[in-house]
């Protein structure tokens, strides 16, 4: 307990490996009364265009959340002591539509941030960003993306499917929950379909830090240049596992190589402390072509860095 707020068992008096795995062990949703953010899982990936085994994603981030610790030096905060943040447990979705699960995913947002401030989901594949964006936009209007990812996800059908995990930002964008002027990508590499795809990404309102100007820029240089595109926007940060480079996040559907290291992941996500940061997803885990938990542990601290930067309110 910190403050009235209930935090993560106490691995000094049940060890790590004991019990149910919570995210990061922290109280179920049933088990407090006031909540600021909660951790969900969406267990779908029915809109994978390669590799499947998302679904199993939110169950293997939890697994590999026992180890985290509740004081983050990096950025001086203890998240779980400044907000109450539970685990709520996964969105049940229908596996074999993927219009279905993206209406219950939307609905089953909507109710938990009746009860909770702020979402952080666990996916699944990244078709699930589209409903989340759609419920947070009912609430905020507009949103700003910071979007992690080696794919732009702006694409616009796959074998004529609208509704697809490389095509929510191009469908958000239209449907107007985008703030046109505050998007962008991080992470961005590998071969596209066609020249026409990054003039058509730019129309649908991002900007892009290509994985190429990393070196060059570094994380403090992306960090200024995400800050000054969402200013004080309400801001969505999507992470897709895959912005890391395969021998970071092995275990993931659609691997391309020459991607960020863990480090800069999550160096980056610290550096938007302060933002106005509504909702957050971590997605594309698919824990089949995982190895030694390598994907499940860089996503659990990418989450952990997630809650800490809203739980660090000033600018670090
Ligand atoms: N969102 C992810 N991870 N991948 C999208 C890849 C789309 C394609 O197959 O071209
Ligand atoms: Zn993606
Ligand atoms: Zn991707």
């Amino acid at each position: 307990m910190t403050d009235g707020r209930v935090g993560p068992v106490v691995a000094s008096v049940v060890p790590r490996f004991a019990g149910p795995a919570t995210f990061a062990r922290l109280p179920r949703i049933d088990e407090v009364s006031d909540v600021d953010v909660a951790v969900t899982g969406v267990p779908f990936d029915g809109g994978v265009s390669f590799r499947p085994g998302a679904r199993f994603g939110p169950a293997h981030v939890r697994e590999s959340s026992r180890l985290l610790r509740p004081y983050n030096p990096a950025l001086d905060v203890a998240p779980f002591g400044r907000l109450q943040v539970v685990d709520a447990g996964d969105i049940a979705v229908n596996p074999f539509s993927i219009d279905a699960a993206v209406a219950e995913v939307e609905a089953g947002a909507d109710a938990l941030l009746e009860r909770a401030g702020r979402l952080l989901t666990l996916g699944g594949d990244h078709t699930i960003a589209l409903p989340l964006l759609r419920s947070l936009a009912r609430r905020h209007g507009p949103v700003a993306v910071v979007h992690f990812d080696a794919h732009l996800d702006t694409w616009d059908t796959y074998f004529g499917a609208a509704t697809t995990h490389g095509t929510p930002f191009r469908r958000a964008s239209e449907e107007g929950l985008l703030d046109r002027s505050g998007c962008l990508h991080v992470g961005i590499r590998g071969p596209l379909y066609d020249a026409a795809d990054l003039a058509d990404d730019a129309e649908l309102g991002f900007q892009i830090v290509h994985a190429r100007e990393m070196e060059a820029l570094g994380t403090p240089g992306v960090v200024e240049r995400v800050r000054a595109r969402v200013q004080d926007r309400p801001v969505y940060v999507s992470v897709d596992i895959d912005v890391l480079d395969p021998a970071f996040a092995p275990g993931t559907g659609t691997p391309e190589s020459g991607g960020l290291l863990s480090r800069e992941l999550l160096a980056l996500l610290r550096g938007f402390a302060g933002l106005n940061l509504v909702g957050a997803d971590v997605v594309e885990v698919a824990p089949a072509y995982d190895h030694a938990e390598i994907t499940g542990i860089a996503a659990a601290h990418a989450a952990y860095e997630l809650l800490s930067a809203m739980a660090r309110t000033e600018t670090p």
